[in-house]
């Protein structure tokens, strides 16, 4: 990863000098692809070329040959470089550029065969973006390094760095060994550095598989714990780290880690980080990743942030309030008096609207703060940044005016205070010394307001003089030379020059005019320079060179000053994306609707009038309403269990996961779409559907469910809300029923926790005789001739059928295969009647009961006809049967089981 640079090419038989300095330098960053700088291109070689002609549809060519075989090569356009640049760390690339740093004239004098001196600059990698161009405003963009340390033999903490370079961010944390997973998810980081040895371990092999995170694993020789202390001392220019609070070992290497992993990136460039905050464990409410791509939270099953919970809620007006707003809803809160903070500043900005609308326009005024001090900080930024940081510091002082004189809950006041401490004087110089028209980069210049600075106005003055000049030497040579057509142009090969047609320009060559030096013969013209115009032309050069020069001290004085004030500035920031959260949260409960959650500590979950805010929404924009539901799973020793039977389509998955968004919206800070909700905090959240859901999940997808369901039974205590959807219908119906009833049982007696579990084993609700927590609940339908017509309405009770048949007629499927289908459901029915297994069931001794005495039987306790039917049923291999042959099948059982 490192580079040195190289300007003499070690001597690799067979390579051209310059190919010889390519393999080198690219020897020393072989994980990154390798962008060549040669003159206006950016060029790949071998398999950078290949990889990078693939992924960016770019023409793959070649270029001499090495060990006798031709060496693909691509390029881009050095101007269009970010474009490339950003598609490639989007596919999790890693690029490393390397430029010429040296005239090509001064490689020359070298000797003939040397080549141009070049370097890497910089690596750029997903973690570690701060253009504006590459990076997408509404999203964080996270490196996470991870730390590890043995707390005793049997148990491991992990030490997570979390590490925004594009705003400054820094966090700390540390989480116990099965917490990693959920930790790492909360964070959806773009790049994950840890040590080999973390990298290695088997056990969380499938976490580095499964992140689409890049992962960069570090030599342990480079992982010190020394080195890491003294990073971070260096980072923030301190003697020792006690100011900052108490870092545990863990946190501490992944703060090394991380730091380390920056300086590779940035070749030395000072990256401003904020002081790290550091986050007790157990603060933010657990949710793993499978319940976040589950629930929807930050993305849709696709990827996509479109049809998420984020985009629903989302009523942000800045791009730091869109980032908040998605670390908020990433990692909702389990204190509760935070919590209250957050719920009074939202209560407040409901209450009143003007003072909301006009906090909003402020709010929209005010450029990215945080990304633009970040670039500054780096020495990256033009004159567009410093223009965000004037914008920034003005709006903030526009609001903390705007609302001094109100009374504020402490929520808003502190955010108020914080605004407040914006340098008035520097808001004003930056005001005073900007131009409004603004160009991308300093060395275009013209940034600097004229009247701002004297010396500037001067020499600029003398350049646009220097214009009006030429303009009357032009005419006085056009009256000596007779030609009106005579005209002084500029371009870059010969800077400025006399053009005449062909004609005069014989004559001038004849002495018409003593004074021109002949340049050179066009076609239909002559050129020529002068004595007078060659002097005009530098005085011109020196003039606008004065100005560039002059305007980038003033742009350096103006980031040192902002860069002395980068802790306030940036805390500025923080509070201007809280109060966007807060008034996004606001103006989203008046748009639809939505209550202040009552929180305490109790085990209360009374939900009245509960909607599903994605699914509402959606109904909404096809004109449908949405029916609310109430949902009682309180209690007081423990959390009460409903179980949701009901039709397929009648909204059993809605009701179920509607549920789960209010308790992450209700400790996220955010009103809910309810019309009252009394909640008990809660610890961790699961949610989970049953395999044959869960499309997203590929193979082997009853086996994810099984591992995840375990996760849930050993990790789920009295505090967490446990959703479960149709757990054990990804295999065999009586494997799937007898795991349905043992989780159940498990989860009532055992986690004590509230769930919510939906099914279409309607056996399953005999449970609630004999589980007094356990209640059944179904969702309404109502028939009309045979048809179905479902009214979402969630009712006490179980369901009759489950319609599959309506549904299926509604699906599209032939009436011929429904009315089949209904023949053969009779007859299993009636064979049901005869022999009903949950009667057989209802026998069993408790799960409880069964623990405390002795250990789970090894086989599924349930009696069931597969004594007889089991060597049928596994001569059948369902995938390869023809409908037909699947019909005999059954009747074979059908008639076996008649016989049992
Ligand atoms: N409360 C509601 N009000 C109005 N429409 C609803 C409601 N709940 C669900 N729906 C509609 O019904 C559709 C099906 O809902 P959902 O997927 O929750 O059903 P389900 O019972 O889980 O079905 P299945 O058992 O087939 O998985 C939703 O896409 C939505 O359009």
């Amino acid at each position: 990863m490192t580079s040195s640079p190289v300007s003499s090419p070690l001597d690799i038989p067979g390579a051209t000098p310059m190919m010889a300095q390519y393999i080198e330098i690219k020897a020393a960053n072989p994980d990154c692809l390798l962008f060549y700088r040669m003159g206006d291109f950016y060029e790949l070689f071998f398999e950078d070329a290949e990889i990078a002609s693939r992924a960016l549809g770019i023409v793959l060519t070649k270029r001499g040959k090495h060990g006798g075989a031709d060496i693909p090569m691509c390029g881009v356009p050095v101007e269009r470089a970010d474009d490339y640049l950003h598609r490639l760390i989007a596919l999790g690339h890693r690029v490393a550029v390397c430029q010429q740093t040296e005239d090509p004239a001064e490689a020359k004098k070298r000797g003939p065969k040397s080549v141009v001196r070049r370097e890497v600059t910089r690596l750029v990698t997903p973690g570690t973006l701060t253009e504006d161009r590459l990076l997408d405003p509404a999203r964080a963009n996270l490196l996470l390094a991870i730390g590890r340390r043995k707390v005793s033999d049997s148990r491991e903490a992990y030490g997570l760095a979390a590490i925004d370079i594009s705003t400054g961010r820094f966090s700390l944390s540390e989480v116990d060994g099965p917490e990693l997973p959920a930790a790492i998810a909360r964070h959806e980081p773009r790049e994950i550095v840890l040590s080999e040895a973390i990298h290695a371990d088997p056990a969380l092999a499938r976490l580095w598989r499964d992140t689409s995170a890049a992962v960069v694993p570090l030599a342990a020789a480079e992982l010190e714990p020394a080195s890491a202390e003294r990073r971070i001392r260096e980072q923030f220019g301190v003697k020792t780290l006690d100011g900052f609070g108490s870092f545990s070992r863990a946190e501490i290497a992944a703060a090394g880690a991380a730091l380390l992993y920056i300086e590779r990136t940035q070749f030395g460039a000072k990256v401003p980080l904020s002081a790290p905050s550091r986050e007790a464990s157990g603060a933010t409410l657990a949710i793993d990743a499978a319940t976040r791509a589950n629930l929807e939270l930050t993305r849709t099953l696709s990827g996509e942030r479109k049809g998420s919970l984020l985009e629903a809620i989302d009523r942000t007006v800045s791009a730091g309030g869109a980032r908040l707003l998605a670390e908020h809803l990433a990692g909702p809160l389990t204190d509760l008096k935070k919590i209250a903070r957050r719920h009074d500043a939202v209560a407040f900005l409901v209450a009143d609207g003007s003072l909301r609308a006009h906090l909003r326009d402020a709010l929209k005024a005010a450029p990215d703060l945080a990304r633009a001090l970040s670039r500054l900080g780096l020495g990256r930024a033009g004159p567009r940044d410093l223009a965000a940081l004037r914008g920034g510091l003005d709006a903030a002082l526009a609001i903390a005016e705007g609302l001094g004189g109100a009374a504020l809950p402490e929520g808003i006041a502190r955010l108020v205070r914080r605004l407040d401490a914006a340098d008035r004087e520097l808001a004003a110089e930056l005001g005073s010394a900007l131009a409004d028209d603004l160009p991308l980069n300093r060395r275009d210049g013209g940034f600097v307001r004229a009247g701002y600075h004297a010396e500037i106005d001067e020499a600029r003055l003398l350049g646009q003089d220097s214009r009006k000049v030429i303009a009357a030497l032009q005419a006085r040579y056009a009256e000596a030379t007779g030609c009106r057509t005579l005209r002084i142009k500029h371009n870059n090969v010969l800077g400025y020059y006399i053009e005449v047609p062909q004609a005069v320009g014989e004559a001038c060559l004849k002495g018409l005019m003593k004074e021109f030096v002949h340049r050179q013969t066009m076609v239909d013209a002559m050129r020529f320079t002068s004595v007078e115009l060659g002097e005009l032309e530098s005085k011109i050069a020196g003039a606008s060179d004065r100005v560039l020069a002059l305007e980038s001290e003033v742009f350096d004085g103006l980031s040192q000053r902002v860069m002395a004030q980068a802790d306030t500035i940036a805390d500025i920031a923080d509070a201007l994306s809280a109060l966007d959260v807060a008034a996004s949260h606001a103006e989203l409960a008046v748009e639809l609707d939505w209550t202040r959650p009552r929180l305490d500590d109790s085990l209360a979950f009374a939900i009245e009038g509960g909607r599903h805010p994605v699914v509402e929404a959606a109904l909404r924009k096809a004109g449908e309403a949405f029916i609310a539901n109430a949902c009682d799973l309180s209690g007081e020793e423990a959390g009460r269990i409903r179980l949701v039977t009901g039709p397929n389509m009648g909204g059993k998955s809605t009701f179920l996961r509607q549920n789960a968004l209010v308790i992450v919206l209700a400790q996220m800070g955010a009103f809910v779409p309810a019309r009252s909700a009394h909640l008990g905090v809660v610890d961790r959240l699961f949610s989970r559907v049953g395999a044959a859901d869960d499309l997203a999940r590929g193979q082997s997808t009853f086996m994810v469910e099984m591992v995840e369901t375990a996760a849930i039974l050993n990790q789920a205590t009295r505090r967490s809300l446990v959703v479960l959807d149709e757990i054990g219908r990804g295999t065999a119906t009586f494997d799937g029923l007898s795991i349905a009833w043992a989780c159940l049982e498990h989860l009532h007696e055992k986690n004590g926790c509230r769930a919510l579990f939906a099914t279409h084993f309607h056996e399953l609700t005999a449970l609630s005789k004999r589980l007094p927590r356990l209640d059944n609940a179904t969702l309404k339908v109502a028939e009309h001739g045979g048809d179905v017509v479902f009214l979402h309405e969630v009712v006490p009770g179980v369901a009759e059928r489950s319609y599959g048949l309506q549904v299926a007629r509604l699906a599209g499927l032939p009436a011929s295969v429904v009315a089949r289908a209904g023949t053969i459901l009779k007859g299993l029915e009636s064979s049901e009647r005869e022999r009903p297994s949950r009667a057989r069931i209802d026998d069993l001794p408790l799960f409880a009961s069964l623990t405390e005495i002795a250990p789970p039987p090894p086989e599924p306790a349930v009696v069931t006809p597969e004594d007889t039917l089991g060597p049928l049923l596994d001569g059948i291999d369902p995938d390869s049967l023809t409908p037909r042959e699947a019909l005999d099948a059954l009747y074979r059982l059908k008639a076996e089981r008649g016989r049992g």
